[in-house]
């Protein structure tokens, strides 16, 4: 499938034509081809995340359209991809805060019940594939990944390297790609390790979040895919690969003993301590993804597993989420359960009369209402 633009369109959510009814229907024209097996047919851009608005990450929402392609309705689904295919989808710390944005803008959204993660592909350099490597070594300071200068210059002792561009023969030189990077980097500001964030946030959406697992899953990355609630793995280039302790990192939370609960304790220390590189195959067998499946059907496969998730019960599907975390959540997870426990109180006839009772300056009466056992 060659990657083309299908309908480029500068702000495909922004135009409306009359519906038969006369009310104005929204017109959400087919995005770019944002990946190789991304189709376009099957999603629309989002207000708000569009190319002007993000450069590190994709957000989309399903859809059906006609013969035609136009749209006709939304599906519960939406699409979130890391797109730097060109370092095998690395994250920067502007990279996390889209993915963040993206996910959250999905966690709010009343009428989505899943969320597909993946990576964009395949590289413009070499044709490889990625789900994510993890953060990004480049710009890697002491204290954590940091920012790009705000005005994209580069310091005073990086601004040779910056201004080196490619190698002298002009073809692409991976030394200067690495001293621009570095020279560019803001190191007035704090560096981050918030991808812990996003991990938190996948964990603790009230939604099924699948990873459709592109490529490479290394280091962070392969954490990102430990910490979804479902994955699938293309059988022809998904690869994960344990890398934090090459580079002197650690995911000593979800990343490590979350892997140990998905694929036992001496797997997941081999996965850590060897950092030896297995496919999706291996990761089927191993319990680190649900599903191998051919490359160009991984995000057909999504699609699928998202429409099934979708046709259940959301009050279900949330309590589920939530008590698969609990135990390992500790507290945290206990006060995101008994949250949701709340809700479900307040939709009693009993939780109304005791707030109905206040309101009106009377006594509660709790007659009606059992001691259940
Ligand atoms: C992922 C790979 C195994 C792929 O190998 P392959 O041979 O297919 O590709 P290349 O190595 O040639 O890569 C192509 C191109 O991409 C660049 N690149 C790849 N990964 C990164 C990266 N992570 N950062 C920057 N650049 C990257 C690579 O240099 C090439 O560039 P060219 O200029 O040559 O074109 C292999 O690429 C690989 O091993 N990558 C590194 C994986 C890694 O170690 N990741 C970091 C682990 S630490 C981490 O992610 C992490 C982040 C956090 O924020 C944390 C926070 C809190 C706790 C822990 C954290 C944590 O562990």
């Amino acid at each position: 499938m060659p990657m083309t633009a299908v309908s480029p369109s500068p702000d495909p959510s922004a135009s409306s034509a009359p519906s038969a009814s006369g009310a104005p229907a929204p017109v959400h024209h087919t995005p770019r081809r944002v990946s190789e097996i991304f189709d376009p047919l099957r999603w629309r851009e989002v207000e708000g995340f569009g190319a002007s608005e993000l450069t590190d990450v994709t957000y989309h929402r399903g859809c059906e359209r006609d013969a035609d392609g136009a749209w006709l309705r939304d599906l519960p689904v939406v699409r979130v991809a890391i797109d730097r295919p060109e370092v095998r989808n690395a994250f920067r710390p502007r990279t996390v805060d889209e993915l963040a944005a993206a996910l959250d803008h999905a966690r709010m959204s009343g009428d989505v019940g899943a969320v597909i993660l993946t990576g964009n592909g395949p590289s413009p350099r070499d044709g490889g594939w990625a789900f994510s490597s993890g953060g990004d070594q480049r710009i890697r300071g002491r204290d954590g990944y940091l920012y790009e200068t705000d005005d994209g210059t580069a310091h005073a002792s990086g601004a040779a390297a910056a201004s080196q561009g490619p190698s002298p023969s002009g073809a692409y030189s991976h030394e200067a790609d690495v001293a621009a990077a570095r020279a560019h980097a803001d190191t007035a500001r704090a560096g981050r390790l918030h991808i812990l964030e996003v991990q938190r946030l996948i964990r603790m959406m009230p939604k099924v979040v699948i990873a459709a697992v592109s490529g490479w899953a290394a280091g962070g990355g392969h954490s990102l895919n430990v910490v979804c609630d479902l994955s699938l793995a293309s059988l022809e280039h998904a690869r994960f690969k344990q890398t934090d302790a090459n580079v002197g990192s650690f995911d000593a939370g979800y990343g490590s003993a979350l892997l140990a609960r998905q694929c036992g304790d001496k797997r997941a220390r081999e996965i850590f301590f060897l950092a030896r590189a297995y496919d999706a195959r291996d990761a089927e067998r191993w319990g680190v993804v649900n599903e191998a499946v051919p490359h160009a059907e991984l995000e057909e496969r999504a699609l699928e597993y998202a429409a099934i998730v979708t046709s259940k019960s959301p009050q279900a599907i949330r309590m589920l989420k939530y008590a698969f975390n609990m135990a390992d959540d500790g507290l945290a997870g206990q006060q995101v359960f008994a949250g949701e426990a709340t809700r479900l109180a307040y939709m009693t006839d009993e939780a109304v009369e005791g707030r109905d009772a206040f309101l009106a300056r009377r006594e509660p009466d709790w007659s009606p209402f059992p001691y259940y056992f």
